[in-house]
């Protein structure tokens, strides 16, 4: 049974899917009312209201997925997340008209002063002079961010006749011209704007993307919009130029802190709020719920998500084609990493065949978690796999070779140590599953699972016979025995398979022969 904590206000129509599945137990509480309880969560969902620290993490130590029920994820810590191997799925498409139509809703109130308007009618006022607003009509809209919503946002500024202008480092100008957008530099774009809303995500880049000074080079008489996140234009920033009266008026959705208290924007009658309703309409709060919902379930059951934040996104397809690799290259990084006792510089992987079409970026994940797991003390994944390495110093790369050496795919890795290196090379056969077919250049053909003993040693007669009766005598039974040598009378190798696991003693006892050079146990 998964345990799953929907800790924010979600859809409950919406969690359909996980409501409704035999195998899920869905907690709706807030993360405080269940302290006790959290080391035992599958599954987080939240929205904006949850903020998922580092030490939250620490406390959740069950936890495989975090879902945000929306588009930012500012209030997760991704990193942490990755660390601890933790999937971070989020829902970006659902309420990207929502937000849009509120903010052309909050830009429209803003230059007609309906806010103000209403609450003065309602205080028995009829104060027509006070209210003359602006038309959008022929306006100058400057969008900064121009994703999903900002460019939706465009299309309704442009059938109102407004001119677009856009600031987006990421955006092509062959996307622009395709969208109708005139795409320009911040500070151009700052220059000719009448109204400028921003729809970038809060990031390191994006805190105070809109500053006291670059908000100094903005229109005298600007309106200002913000429903994206509080802090993308600074806050006291925005207070100074409302009070010295170069901004004429701002809407804000979202504020750096929420629910905002002492905040100086909220002194002035200029500026209009919302308390981050951006997305709150029953369409989008059933959308979000309903794609999160389905992923977290497929996710929990071993299958693809379809929106994640720190692992590629794989089609259900896909997934299922990479699934024999990844399991095969996490195989074959265990036996390394089992094998390559001293500490290890780089890893390096190089995909023939029919597997190098593949997704390989996901598959080389595997290897590195399946290599790290057997020397580190903490849970290795594909999400936290590569952060680990690098952590650790470990360098990693991919090639693409045409030399499948006859097989239909194969996956040869190669690990460089302080003092040597050693290779492996796998492939998987349909109807038969994974195989090694190298190891260490020894050509050999043995099923990467179990309980294994891997032998070097001298190839003279006898070597085999000695080892198969020394465990014989011990009452060992061998399961499967493959052999390899380069030579005839040079080096050779062993790879035996058994039901159980060898004890050091019995290994020792093996090593005391004068042809073994060694012997190395590996557990898959
Ligand atoms: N008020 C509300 O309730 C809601 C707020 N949001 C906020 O709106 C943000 C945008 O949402 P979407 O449009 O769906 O995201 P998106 O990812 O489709 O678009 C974001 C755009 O910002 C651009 N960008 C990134 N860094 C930038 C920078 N330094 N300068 C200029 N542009 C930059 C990106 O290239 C991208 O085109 C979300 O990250 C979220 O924080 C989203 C939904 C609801
Ligand atoms: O999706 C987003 O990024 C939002 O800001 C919406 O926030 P909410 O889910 O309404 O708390």
């Amino acid at each position: 049974m998964y345990e799953v904590l929907v800790a924010d206000s979600i859809s409950n129509e919406g969690l359909a899917p996980l409501l409704e599945a035999s195998n899920v137990n869905l907690t709706r509480k807030k993360v405080t009312e269940v302290e006790d309880l959290l080391h035992t969560y599958d599954a987080l969902l939240v929205r904006s209201a949850t903020t998922v620290t580092e030490d939250l993490l620490d406390k959740m130590k069950n936890l495989k997925i975090v879902a945000r029920a929306g588009v930012g994820v500012d209030n997760i810590d991704i990193e942490a997340s990755t660390k601890r191997g933790v999937v971070v799925i989020n829902a970006p498409n659902g309420n990207t008209i929502s937000t849009a139509e509120h903010t052309f809703a909050m830009m429209a109130s803003l230059v007609r002063h309906i806010p103000q308007g209403n609450i003065s009618v309602k205080s028995r006022e009829w104060n027509r002079s006070a209210f003359v607003g602006t038309e959008l009509n022929r306006k100058h809209l400057g969008i900064v961010g121009f994703g999903r919503i900002g460019s939706e946002l465009a299309k309704r500024a442009k059938a109102f006749n407004m001119t677009v202008h856009v600031y987006d480092p990421f955006l092509t100008t062959s996307r622009a011209e395709k969208l109708g957008v005139d795409l320009l530099s911040l500070d151009d774009l700052l220059a000719v704007a009448d109204i400028i809303t921003v729809h970038t995500p809060l990031t390191k880049d994006t805190k105070g993307l809109l500053n006291r000074e670059t908000l100094a080079k903005t229109k005298k008489g600007v309106y200002l919009l913000n429903c994206a996140r509080g802090g993308i234009i600074d806050e006291e920033a925005l207070a100074h130029y409302l009070e010295i009266g170069h901004v004429q008026g701002a809407a804000i959705d979202v504020f750096e802190v929420e629910p905002p208290t002492d905040n100086p924007l909220l002194n002035f009658d200029q500026v209009i709020t919302t308390p981050h309703l951006g997305a709150s309409t029953k369409e989008a709060q059933l959308n979000v719920a309903e794609d999160v919902a389905y992923d977290v379930l497929r996710f929990l059951e071993g299958n693809p998500v379809s929106s994640s934040i720190n692992l590629p996104t794989l089609s259900k397809d896909v997934f299922e084609k990479i699934q024999p690799f990844t399991s095969l290259t996490k195989q074959l990084g265990a036996v390394l990493s089992q094998c390559m006792k001293e500490p290890v510089q780089d890893i390096s992987v190089t995909y023939a065949g029919t597997v190098a079409d593949l997704e390989t970026t996901y598959i080389t994940r595997s290897l590195l978690s399946g290599f790290l797991t057997h020397r580190i003390d903490r849970s290795v994944n594909e999400v936290n796999a590569s952060m680990i390495a690098k952590e650790r110093g470990i360098t990693f790369g991919e090639k693409i070779s045409d030399n499948t050496q006859g097989y239909a795919n194969i996956i040869e890795v190669v690990v460089k140590g302080e003092s040597r290196t050693f290779s492996i090379t796998g492939t998987y056969i349909k109807d038969y599953g994974p195989r090694v077919i190298n190891i260490d250049s020894f050509d050999i053909d043995f099923y990467p699972e179990g309980h294994l003993l891997y032998i070097r040693h001298t190839d003279q007669p006898g070597v085999i016979g000695n080892v198969g009766k020394a465990l014989g005598d011990l009452d060992i039974n061998i399961a499967t025995m493959q052999v390899g040598r380069k030579q005839k009378g040079g080096e050779a190798i062993m790879m035996l398979t058994f039901d159980r696991l060898i004890e050091d003693a019995t290994i020792e006892s093996l090593k005391q022969a004068s042809e073994i050079v060694t012997i190395q146990r590996i557990e898959l």
